[in-house]
C-alpha cells in the first residue's frame, strides 16, 4: 500500500544531486577556459582543489543523506509489513473503495464474499451488491462522499460469488484522500448467522407468548389473556360509549362425561364446545376457556338482549349435536349465564361476576338453559 516515492526526502535529494552535478559541470568549465583566458598554472591547480574539496564534501552529506533516507524506507516497509499483518488476521473484513472499485482488500473481506484477494479488487461494491439493493447502497456511498456522515453503520446485503446472498454489517467512516482521490474504508462482518439466531429466538418469543396466552387443548385464549385484556376491553367501552356483554357458558354434568367416555372423550367434548363457540364468534370477540369446562364469551359493543340469543343459540346447537367419539357420539348440553356492562356492573371484575352468578341460576334452575344476570330463568324451548 506505501508508495516508496513517498518519501518526502527523495525528491529533493535528486533535485540536489542535479544541482550539484549542474554546478561541478559549470566549475569544470571555468578550469579548463581559465587556460584560454591566460590565467597561470598556479590558479588552475587552486581552482582543482577548491572544486575537490568541495565536490568530497557535497558527497559525503549526500552519502549521509542517503543512508538517511535508506533508514526511512527500511522503517517504512517494517511498518507497512507489521500493518499489513495485523490486516491479513484480521477477523472483520476490511475494504477500501476507490472511484467504485475495491482498491483494497484483506483476506477476511475476500473471504467473507467467497473470492480470492485477487478476484475481489477487480470488483466494486456495485458488484456484490443485490440489485433490488443497489438504489439504496449507491445513495450511500455518494452522501459518504459528500462527507455527510462522520461514522456510519449500515447493515445491508451482500452477493457471493456462489450466489448466496448474506446479510452483511458495513461501518465506515468519512472519506480518506489517498493521492487526489476520496477513498471509503469500510469494517465488514457477515451477520447472516447472527439474524437467523436473532429471528429464532423472536419465533421463539412469539411461540412462547402464544402458548402463554392460550389453552393448549382448545386453542382458545385462556385465563391470563383475559386478565390482560378484559380491563382494556371496559375502558375502550366507557371511552367510546358501547356496551360490553359476557356469556359464560358451563359443560353440564361433565364429570360423568369423563367417568363414561374416560378423560379423552372429555377432552373432545371440551373441543366440541370451544369450536362451536369459535365457528359462531365476531372478530371482535374474546372467548377464553375460563376454568375446566367453562368457558368465556366477551362481546364488545353487544347489547344484552343480542348476547342471550347468542347464547341461546350456543345452547340449541350444543343440545341438537352429538361429538363423534368412537362409536359411541356423546350427547352434551351446557348451561349459560349472560350480563352487560354497564346495565348489570361497573368494572370487568364485576362483569365476570355477574354473568357467573347468572350461570349459576342456570345451574340451579336445571341446567341446559340461559339466564339473563338479574332475571328469573326462563324455561327452555326444548
Ligand atoms: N377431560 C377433561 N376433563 C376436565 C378438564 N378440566 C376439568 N375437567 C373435569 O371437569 C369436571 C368438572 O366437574 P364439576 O365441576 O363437578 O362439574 P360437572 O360435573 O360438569 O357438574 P355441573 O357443572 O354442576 O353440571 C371434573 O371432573 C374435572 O376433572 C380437562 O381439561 N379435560
Amino acid at each position: 500500500m506505501t508508495d516508496p516515492n513517498a518519501n518526502p526526502s527523495l525528491p529533493a535529494l535528486q533535485a540536489e544531486i542535479a544541482r550539484l552535478n549542474k554546478v561541478v559541470q559549470v566549475l569544470m568549465d571555468r578550469v579548463e577556459h581559465s587556460g584560454d583566458l591566460g590565467n597561470s598554472y598556479f590558479d588552475q591547480v587552486q581552482a582543482t582543489v577548491m572544486l575537490e574539496d568541495l565536490v568530497r564534501r557535497r558527497t559525503q552529506e549526500l552519502e549521509a543523506a542517503l543512508a538517511e533516507n535508506r533508514a526511512i524506507n527500511r522503517a517504512l516497509s517494517e511498518a507497512e509489513q507489521k500493518f499489513h499483518c495485523v490486516l491479513d488476521q484480521s477477523l472483520v473484513g476490511i475494504s477500501m473503495t476507490i472511484d467504485q472499485r475495491f482498491h483494497y482488500a484483506n483476506p477476511k473481506f475476500a473471504e467473507i464474499l467467497g473470492y480470492s484477494v485477487e478476484e475481489i479488487l477487480k470488483l466494486g461494491p456495485a458488484d456484490i451488491t443485490p440489485a433490488e439493493d443497489l438504489p439504496q447502497v449507491l445513495d450511500v456511498i455518494r452522501r459518504a462522499l459528500n462527507g455527510e456522515f462522520q461514522q456510519l453503520t449500515f447493515t445491508t446485503r451482500a452477493v457471493r460469488k456462489d450466489g448466496r446472498i448474506i446479510n452483511v454489517e458495513m461501518s465506515g467512516k468519512a472519506p480518506l484522500d489517498i493521492g487526489g482521490r476520496p477513498a471509503l474504508i469500510a469494517v465488514w462482518a457477515d451477520i447472516t448467522e447472527r439474524l437467523g439466531a436473532e429471528r429464532e429466538i423472536e419465533a421463539l418469543q412469539t411461540r412462547l407468548r402464544d402458548q402463554a396466552l392460550h389453552d393448549a387443548l382448545t386453542g382458545l385464549y385462556n385465563r391470563l389473556f383475559l386478565a390482560e385484556n378484559l380491563d382494556r376491553t371496559i375502558a375502550l367501552a366507557a371511552r367510546h360509549g358501547y356496551p360490553v356483554s359476557a356469556v359464560i357458558a358451563d359443560l353440564d354434568f361433565f364429570k360423568s362425561v369423563n367417568d363414561r367416555y374416560g378423560h379423552p372423550g372429555g377432552d373432545a367434548a371440551l373441543k366440541h364446545l370451544a369450536d362451536l363457540m369459535r365457528q359462531h364468534a365476531r372478530s371482535s370477540d374474546i372467548i377464553c376457556r375460563y376454568g375446566g369446562e367453562e368457558f368465556l364469551l366477551l362481546m364488545p359493543d353487544t347489547p344484552v338482549e343480542v348476547a342471550r340469543e347468542r347464547a341461546e343459540y350456543l345452547r340449541q346447537c350444543l343440545a341438537e349435536q352429538r361429538v363423534a367419539w368412537k362409536s359411541t357420539p356423546i350427547a352434551l348440553t351446557a348451561s349459560f349465564g349472560v350480563a352487560s356492562y354497564p346495565e348489570d356492573a361497573q368494572s370487568g371484575g364485576e362483569l365476570i361476576e355477574a354473568a357467573d352468578s347468572a350461570l349459576y341460576s342456570s345451574k340451579a334452575n336445571g341446567r341446559n338453559r340461559v339466564t339473563r344476570f338479574g332475571q328469573s330463568w326462563e324455561p327452555a324451548p326444548i
